[in-house]
């Protein structure tokens, strides 16, 4: 038999037991359905317990569905063959036939490890490892290895040639795919590692941690339904285009169970994806904004009246503008947040007129002090007062007042230089829409003022971003943050706030880091995370998406930066180098429409161009008669975690010198193409 028909043989048996386990799927729903209508019934009874058991059986059932109707591509994906003649088939979820014998091993269960830590050296008792690929309910191709030949029996077939090259070479859509079908040994440790305490991923470009971190999150889920599954997931990511480049992975898995946010979306009530220059960022990240903010409470408000006057049974008492700092000095001292203190505020104010009308009245006459403090504390000019000089603090809104540089420099004294004042202040003049940095400012100030009584709509403890949870819900039970080494000090002390009783898994690449204080990151991450007894370390060092030419030019960035040991070794080679340009300024705009275009035509998949983040719209602008919707124009700092194709990348010597970072930002840049990569330097 040739060995294309053995193939064909081999795909024939395993299309078998794909149609049985489609066959048993299909009862499976009819059964949900059933269970979910008897519920409705359940229902109709008012008694508590009925209407308990109605709960129940609703919510198992519309989970069996939910999980049961995710993309059914690729449900069967794997199987072992064991040396004493047992099979396994491996999918996306669990599928027992009536009698409970498995039909489908869910590739989360303990029986299928093996289908990802098998190895020739170690085979675990499996002879043949097989990779199904499916199109919907139909096997397209099988790939095996053969990973104990002399258990194998004499008439075990063995196809195809690596299912790994075979999906590294495949080409990338707008969305990441899910890799359960081809995780590997070392992805896998990290995927199945405990769930409680801190798990660290890191590894360089390329090496699949994002794709581990979401296999994880779905992976605890299962393992930790209990646990996980009332309090959730959050994972944090650096951008809402990478988060919607992910977000497709976790509900291929049957997952739904999961708030994915970008860095500039974690405060309720308020998203932003617009970033500052990489300076003003950098001030803004910095721990010591915590200090200024703090003071920033403490300032009298921009119209805070300095001076408060009441008539008292003939008397005038007043309150002058020292008096008045004094008292507030003395308020702030005592701690607590400035929103909880209205009422001690509104008593130490009564208490100061008190002692003033005491003095007044001299020794033969004392006025009686509560009748004094509940009449005055009455008034309403009393109220109108306090509510001007100790207004409830909306954390937008002080930010806000910091656009006053002389207002900033006080909060900033010995804090920030005054260039640091002055690029601040600027930022927050006249500002439209938040910055991404802004986001982690609010968040603190949000818990240092403490809660307003709600006004504004815009304001972010007004919305809670699902029903079930409360705003800025901060009982997750496991947080995943990926692109790590980018989280600022304040970033870090935002995402620990939500983590308090949390697990984590944290991914990331010091190499690709655009934080330029490590130290300082690291201190703010180890504050976030303290409490955290068990610290596990993993590190990933092969690079499965870029062919080697082309990661090859990416470390050039780096080389002399960074040890040799940081860099991953790319697995693929194509052959083709990519290519590197130049083009004169009046050119360039065209030179770059005319590479871009020259790359859709070569490679079959998305074509993203990438730029500075000064440059992003222009460039935009120079494609924008391109016919192609493959095409993606990004900033560097979007590029972050993404992948595509092909890649232009357009000024990267601009690129280099727009970011603190230097060359590690080129470096992220040049290693986000699988196929084919174009650099365009302006001269
Ligand atoms: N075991 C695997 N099987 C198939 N594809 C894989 C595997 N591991 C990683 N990949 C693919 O490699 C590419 C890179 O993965 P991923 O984006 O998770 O890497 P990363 O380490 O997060 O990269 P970066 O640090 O550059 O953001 C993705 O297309 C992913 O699907």
């Amino acid at each position: 038999m040739s060995e294309a028909s053995i193939k064909q043989a081999e795909i024939a048996v395993e299309q078998q037991h794909v149609d049985r386990v489609y066959a048993r799927l299909d009862e499976l729903r009819a059964e949900a359905r059933a269970m979910r209508d008897r519920s409705y019934e359940y229902g109709r009874e008012a008694t508590p317990e009925a209407l308990n058991e109605r709960d129940v059986m609703l919510h198992h059932a519309n989970r069996t569905l939910q999980a049961l109707d995710a993309e059914s591509e690729g449900l069967v994906f794997g199987r072992l063959d064991f040396a004493d003649g047992e099979t396994v088939h491996i999918g996306r979820l669990g599928i027992r036939d009536p009698q409970f014998n498995n039909l489908l091993v869910d590739w989360r269960a303990p029986l299928a490890a093996a289908f990802y830590q098998a190895t020739p050296e170690q085979p675990r008792n499996v002879v043949r490892r097989r990779v199904i690929r499916s199109s919907r309910e139909r096997v397209v191709d099988l790939s095996d290895d053969l990973l104990d030949p002399d258990r194998a029996p004499a008439d075990m077939r063995v196809v195809g040639e690596g299912a790994l090259m075979a999906a590294l070479t495949r080409s990338r859509g707008d969305a990441m795919r899910n890799i359960i079908a081809t995780i590997q040994k070392e992805q896998d440790e990290a995927i199945r590692a405990p769930e409680g305490g801190v798990t660290e991923i890191t590894g360089g470009p390329g090496t699949g941690k994002t794709a581990v971190a979401l296999h994880r999150a779905a992976y605890l889920l299962y393992r930790e339904q209990r646990r996980l599954g009332g309090p959730g997931v959050l994972v944090v990511g650096p951008s809402p285009v990478f988060m919607s480049y992910i977000s497709r992975v976790l509900p291929s898995m049957g997952e739904h169970n999961v708030e994915l946010r970008a860095l500039g979306e974690v405060l309720d009530g308020i998203s932003t994806d617009k970033v500052d220059d990489p300076r003003t960022a950098e001030i803004k990240g910095s721990s010591r904004m915590v200090k200024v903010l703090r003071r920033a409470l403490r300032l009298p408000p921009p119209d805070a009246p300095d001076q408060l006057q009441m008539f008292y049974r003939g008397v005038v008492l007043r309150l002058e503008a020292d008096e008045l700092k004094r008292i507030r000095r003395s308020l702030h001292a005592k701690g607590g947040q400035p929103n909880r203190c209205r009422m001690r505020a509104a008593d130490a104010l009564l208490e100061a007129l008190w002692q003033q009308a005491r003095q007044a009245a001299g020794p033969d006459f004392q006025p009686d002090r509560d009748q004094l403090i509940s009449e005055i504390g009455e008034r309403i000019e009393f109220h109108r007062f306090l509510v001007r000089w100790w207004p409830p603090l909306y954390p937008m809104q002080v930010l806000r007042w910091l656009s006053d540089p002389a207002r900033l420099s006080q909060a900033a004294r010995r804090l920030l230089s005054a260039e640091e004042v002055d690029l601040l202040a600027k930022s927050w003049t006249e500002v439209t829409e938040w910055t991404v940095a802004d986001i982690a400012l609010i968040d603190e100030l949000r818990v240092l003022a403490g809660p307003p009584p709600r006004r504004r709509r815009d304001e972010p403890h007004a919305a809670a971003e699902s029903p079930q949870r409360p705003a800025n819900y901060d009982e997750y039970a496991h947080v995943v943050i990926d692109e790590a080494q980018d989280l600022s000090p304040m970033q870090w002390r935002m995402v620990g706030r939500r983590g308090r009783h949390a697990s984590w898994t944290i991914v990331g690449d010091p190499v690709q880091s655009s934080w330029p204080d490590p130290a300082e990151a690291a201190e703010a991450r180890r504050e976030a995370l303290s409490g955290q007894r068990t610290h596990r370390r993993f590190t990933l060092r092969t690079n499965y998406r870029n062919s080697a030419e082309i990661f090859d030019l990416a470390a050039d960035a780096v080389r002399d930066l960074v040890p040799a040991d940081d860099l991953p070794v790319a697995v693929r080679s194509t052959g083709v180098q990519p290519v590197v340009r130049e083009a004169a300024a009046e050119v360039l705009p065209r030179e770059a429409r005319s590479a871009a275009e020259e790359l859709v035509a070569a490679a079959e998949g998305t074509v993203g161009v990438i730029t500075t983040m000064a440059r992003r719209d222009e460039v935009r602008e120079w494609m924008s008669g391109a016919k192609s919707d493959r095409l993606r124009v990004v900033g560097s700092l979007e590029a972050k975690g993404m992948e595509y194709d092909a890649v232009l990348v357009v000024d990267p010597d601009g690129l280099a010198a727009e970011s603190s970072t230097g060359r590690r930002a080129l470096y992220v840049a040049l290693s986000r193409a699988t196929q084919l990569l174009t650099v365009l330097k302006p001269v």
